[in-house]
């Protein structure tokens, strides 16, 4: 069994809470002309349905009853004239409740997707993904139906209701009053369900997402379920959620249906006491037979919303626990890290690099992924743009001489945990020169990748700082920043669409070039060959591409983004010795003439990288050449060795 215990995102909310219909009002708002529209249409359409049972009594006691067929079918005709304005009332008030529900929803959607985009890994590290899916669909879908049945349709009851109320006490108070002495059961039978529900929807809903959870975890999943034979195990796990589920249901079944048969009941009670007393009422002349009617016709036009009251009071408690989850989310404000002003900065004494701060401009004519010779980067180290003092400055942040802040990228004494105070990395220094490689290896879990994702800023250093050219990564804004870094993932990830699409992500200038870049990784090769080309499909996660064939992709792409600066977490998956030569060669045209780190596992491939930092437990080891470092025969000789022992 992997999965037990209740879903511990699940609240149940109120049936109504005022601070949360406060903050949803405000997504309402801009629709507030259509809004009114269909609040206006309500006292209308409660004023057909009052009108008929009074049409039905003038028929019969003006007519009916006295023999008087003038005047009849004018009466019919008033009421089918009345019956068909309030279907188009109904119809016009329905459209216009649901175009508003519509637009309200499609708000929160681009509001809630726009906030998740700018959420931090850390977030996303501790949320699972089916929940964030869960609110932007489901979520939101169900504040649509309070749209479609809850909120305004109650309005339109109560007015209904009041209606009814006055109507009979002003045909005949005493009968009035007969009748609704049944009403005190009715209200308290309405208060002891609303207990008994609450209860009851608690425990559908904690296990309805018990449910949906196991399903996520199993059906995404379905590949180790089926190559390990569980999948026996996972269907008995599934019928117990399942079952429990099931289970949960019956309570709020046995309340509804009780709720529906008492209901039925009294209003049946209720049309008995009308035909008891206002039929002595009849014969002793102190009420008319058309009166009668209209009464059993309200009666039974009183109790039909109460009828409901289970559908709506479960659309309403719904609402209310998805505005609460939305809500909450949105108010999420573990952001991606903005831009930190450097002291300097911020007095206003610093010459910014302006190559940093903006994003660079794209290149003219062929970009470095063409492998055009006189780019910048494969040119003569250009001069620092910094000077004197501020020179000195940055330069003491990258604890080192002066030509130190010619270095690419520097690395200093940095720290950081992912919990608390867990150190992955204690007092990491690393300085890398422009157009250098520089590999990073060590034993499994020792801190390799986080050094690389702390540079693209997927996370901040706790202590310690990381500059490029000189200016702390945290003075740049996102964009910038990462504009200048490309990543190749571990696990190379493909999105459906085409080839081209995958390898530009849909930036017009990365999709110039494609070829080019597909090129340069000798990609080009497996793409031409298949029957479409660059617009061949790739299926979800690229699963109709070998893992060869998706680093390809995902080593044109980092090309054809011409980063400067070059973030490879190469694949621990093996691939045949065709396919690894392949990927060498792409991995030798991906990084021409660009500050590399790579994060190695295979040791053969980084043989010829300009240094090797050796880290173990989150800390700087051993530096050097791939000769020096064997020479040294340290730890990276005993990796060394024990990768080749075979
Ligand atoms: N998102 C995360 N949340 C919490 N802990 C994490 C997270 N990512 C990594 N860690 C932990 O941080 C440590 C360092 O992980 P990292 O991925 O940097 O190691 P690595 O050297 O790249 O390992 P490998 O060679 O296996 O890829 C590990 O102990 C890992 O469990």
């Amino acid at each position: 069994m992997h999965f037990g215990g209740i879903y511990e995102d699940e609240t149940v909310g109120k049936v109504y809470d005022r601070r949360l219909m406060g903050r949803f009002v405000a997504y309402i708002l801009p629709y507030r002309r259509m809004l009114v529209t269909a609040l206006l249409l309500l006292p209308l359409i409660a004023a057909s349905k009052l009108a008929q049972p009074w049409i039905i009594k003038v028929a019969i006691d003006d007519h009916i009853v006295k023999g008087r067929m003038e005047g009849l079918p004018t009466l019919a005709a008033a009421f089918l004239a009345i019956i068909f304005a309030e279907s188009i009332l109904m119809f016009a008030q329905v459209y216009l409740l649901q175009w508003v529900g519509q637009r309200v929803m499609y708000d929160i959607r681009v509001k809630l997707f726009s906030h998740i985009q700018r959420l931090s890994t850390r977030f996303f590290d501790q949320t699972p993904v089916g929940s964030l899916v869960s609110r932007l669909t489901s979520d939101i879908e169900v504040l649509g139906e309070m749209f479609a049945a809850g909120i305004v349709t109650v309005v339109g009851d109560i007015l209904v209701l009041a209606g009814i109320v006055g109507i009979m006490l002003w045909m005949n108070v005493r009968l009035s009053l007969v009748t609704f002495s049944v009403l005190p059961v009715l209200i308290w039978v309405a208060f002891a369900f609303r207990k008994w529900m609450r209860l009851a929807f608690r425990q559908v809903r904690a296990r309805q997402a018990n449910l949906s959870a196991f399903l996520a975890e199993s059906i995404g999943g379905m590949a180790v379920v089926q190559l390990f034979n569980r999948e026996r195990d996972e269907a008995k796990e599934f019928r117990r959620l399942n079952a429990s589920y099931v289970e949960a249901n019956f309570p709020v079944i046995t309340w509804d249906a009780a709720l529906y048969a008492v209901v039925e009941s009294l209003s049946s009670v209720a049309v008995a006491l009308i035909i008891w007393y206002g039929g002595g009422e009849i014969v002793k002349g102190t009420l008319s037979f058309g009166s009668l009617v209209a009464f059993i016709q309200y009666i039974e036009k009183f109790f039909s919303p109460i009828r409901d009251l289970s559908a709506k009071y479960s659309i309403m408690q719904g609402a209310m626990a998805s505005l609460e989850r939305i809500f909450a989310l949105l108010d999420n404000n573990d952001r991606e890290p903005e831009p930190v002003p450097s002291p300097e900065a911020a007095a206003g004494t610093v010459r910014t690099d302006s190559r940093l701060t903006q994003a660079p401009p794209p290149p003219e004519g062929e970009g470095r992924g063409g492998g055009s010779t006189d780019s910048l980067w494969s040119s003569p180290l250009p001069a620092s743009p910094l000077r004197g003092e501020e020179l000195r400055t940055r330069v003491q942040a990258c604890q080192g001489s002066p030509e130190h802040a010619l270095q690419n990228i520097c690395f200093n004494d940095i720290w950081f945990a992912y919990k608390d105070r867990d150190y992955v990395l204690k007092g990491f220094s690393l300085q890398m020169r422009r157009g250098e490689k520089v590999a990073l290896v060590g034993e499994t879990g020792g801190g390799k990748t986080t050094v690389t994702r702390l540079l693209s800023r997927l996370y901040d250093v706790e202590r310690g700082s990381i500059t490029i050219d000189g200016t702390d990564i945290r003075e740049l804004p996102l964009p910038a920043l990462r504009k200048r870094i490309g990543v190749v993932l571990q696990d190379p990830y493909l999105f459906s669409g085409t080839i081209a699409y995958n390898i530009s992500l849909g930036d017009p200038e990365a999709l110039k070039r494609v070829e080019q870049a597909a090129a340069v990784v000798g990609a080009d090769r497996f793409i031409r060959e298949l029957p479409k080309g660059y617009d061949e499909e790739v299926r979800e996660r690229g699963v109709n591409f070998s893992a060869g064939e998706r680093q390809l992709i995902s080593f044109a792409r980092a090309v054809a983004f011409d980063p400067e600066i070059l973030v490879l977490d190469e694949a621990t998956a093996s691939v045949d010795t065709a396919s690894e030569r392949l990927i060498q060669q792409g991995l030798e045209g991906l990084m021409q003439g660009r500050t590399t780190l790579v994060v190695a596992h295979r040791l053969s491939t980084i043989r010829d990288a300009d240094r090797i930092v050796v880290i173990h437990h989150g800390e700087k080891a051993e530096e050097g050449t791939h000769a020096e470092l064997m020479a040294a025969q340290g730890l990276y000789y005993r990796l060394y060795q024990l990768q080749f022992k075979d």
